[in-house]
């Protein structure tokens, strides 16, 4: 087991490079499996997950290298389409392999994804998409065995704009037999990414980023070079720890255009940011201001995977935040353990009321899952003492190497080993 130490009350000075977006580089290293040949990927975030996908892939038989920042993917040898359920239950992103294999292949055997305990995440829209497209997908033994001729083209509309699902149909509808519209699609940052590279492998898909999105389905996929957009989530995390430290830090690699709503709920703390092309500085000298209401939602609204951040930011803001979290029904679990630093939060359902108190007190928290974790290094950074945050390896699924980024930020920070 791994713990970070923070010895908290240090401000963040400095600047830093934000890596790939994780929740980007996922389905689309899914998605190299659907070209022969091999596919260059560059700033692929080395994270936990990152792994596990590379795992997978070469479970399956696909040569998959990495030199520095840059995964190159062959999947030309695959001779299984059966995702290991050891590997499907690590993560939530295992089920991108569902689509590009089926469509693909004609067949795949899945399990139900694992990831982080934050709600019910039933994979039900993912299914009915692909079974719209003609899949026949049995479930017997807790594995889904998929199979599908060729897929066809068809309208499907989603009763929640699921990240997960529009992605899973995106890739399967890229190689059916006729055109795809996908109604209520999700409309995220990662999308995009997701279709531009699809397109740059032949695909041909027009309407990513808006809530209605055509497939028409081509016979063949080439592989392609592609560069991962930065990673939004760990941007927001970023400028939350300088803000709670009255920091003053320059981020590098970072899309503005896509933390819209992040940095107005940012600046009405009082802090001041300033954002270039592809770099944004924060400033904080002065104690923060509480906030009116967060309210979590799909893109562009704001993000549900900062609401645990922005939480422990909010408990030593002058006033009472109103959170309320509206995507994943269990995702407050960060309360309880920034209560034990001294933070005063009361939860009614699924909105919680902070009110801000002068300072953190250090102790020794738990980290229940990934944002959950980055909150509680984030109140440690703010608190009075040393705090300790133990199952560091849910924080290492989404952010690479926090300590280092952190310290050379001028953070007191270590990890420990037992
Ligand atoms: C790897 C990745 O990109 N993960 C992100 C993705 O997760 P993920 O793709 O799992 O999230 P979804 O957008 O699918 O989930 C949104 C809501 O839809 C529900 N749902 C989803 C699918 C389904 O078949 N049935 C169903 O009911 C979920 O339980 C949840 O309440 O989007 C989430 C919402 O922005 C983020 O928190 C995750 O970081
Ligand atoms: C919930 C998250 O990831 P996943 O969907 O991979 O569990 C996250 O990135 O915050």
């Amino acid at each position: 087991m791994e713990r970070l130490a923070i010895e908290g009350g240090k401000p963040l000075i400095g600047s830093v490079r934000v890596h790939g977006a994780k929740n980007a580089a996922l389905p689309i290293l899914a998605a190299s499996v659907m070209a022969k040949g091999e596919s260059v990927i560059h700033d692929v975030p080395d994270l936990q997950d990152i792994r596990v996908m590379e795992e997978i892939l070469r479970s399956l038989g696909a040569r998959v290298f990495r030199r520095g920042s840059t995964v190159t993917v062959d999947p030309t040898p695959i001779h299984s389409t059966e995702v290991p359920d050891e590997l499907m239950r690590q993560m939530r992103s295992s089920i991108f392999l569902m689509g590009p294999l089926l469509s693909r292949f004609g067949s795949v055997r899945v399990s139900k994804p694992g990831g982080c305990t934050i709600g019910s995440r039933p994979i039900d829209l993912h299914t009915k998409g692909l079974t719209a497209m003609g899949a026949d997908i049995r479930e017997s033994h807790g594995y889904l065995f998929c199979q599908a001729n060729r897929l066809k083209g068809t309208s499907i509309y989603l009763d929640i704009p699921s990240v997960g699902a529009t992605e899973n149909i995106l890739m399967a509808a890229s190689l059916a037999n006729g055109t795809t519209m996908i109604g209520n699609a999700a409309r995220e940052p990662e999308i995009v990414d997701l279709a531009t590279y699809l397109n740059k492998m032949g695909a041909k898909i027009t309407g990513a980023g808006e809530d209605t999105i055509y497939v028409e389905g081509v016979a063949e996929l080439t592989p392609t070079e592609h560069t991962i957009i930065p990673d939004r989530i760990v941007t927001g995390t970023l400028l939350v720890a300088a803000a709670v430290t009255n920091g003053n830090i320059l981020l590098e690699n970072v899309n503005p255009s896509h933390l819209g709503v992040v940095l107005t709920k940012l600046r009405e703390t009082g802090v001041e940011i300033e954002l270039g092309r592809d770099i944004m500085t924060v400033k904080s000298s002065n104690p923060l201001t509480a906030v009116d209401r967060i309210q979590t939602s799909y893109y562009p609204g704001f993000p549900t995977d900062l609401q645990a951040p922005f939480m422990a930011m909010l408990t030593v803001a002058k006033g009472t935040s109103i959170v309320s979290e509206t995507v994943f029904e269990e995702r407050f679990k960060h309360v309880s353990e920034l209560r034990r630093m001294g933070a005063r939060i009361k939860v009614d359902l699924r909105t919680a009321f902070i009110e801000g108190v002068p300072e953190l007190t250090a102790a020794s928290v738990e980290a229940t899952d990934l944002r959950a974790g980055a909150a509680l290094v984030i109140a440690g950074l703010a608190a009075n003492g040393t705090t300790c945050v133990e199952n560091t390896h849910h924080i290492d699924r989404g952010y690479e190497r926090i300590e280092d980024v952190l310290s050379s930020l001028g953070a007191r920070i270590h990890r420990i080993q037992d």
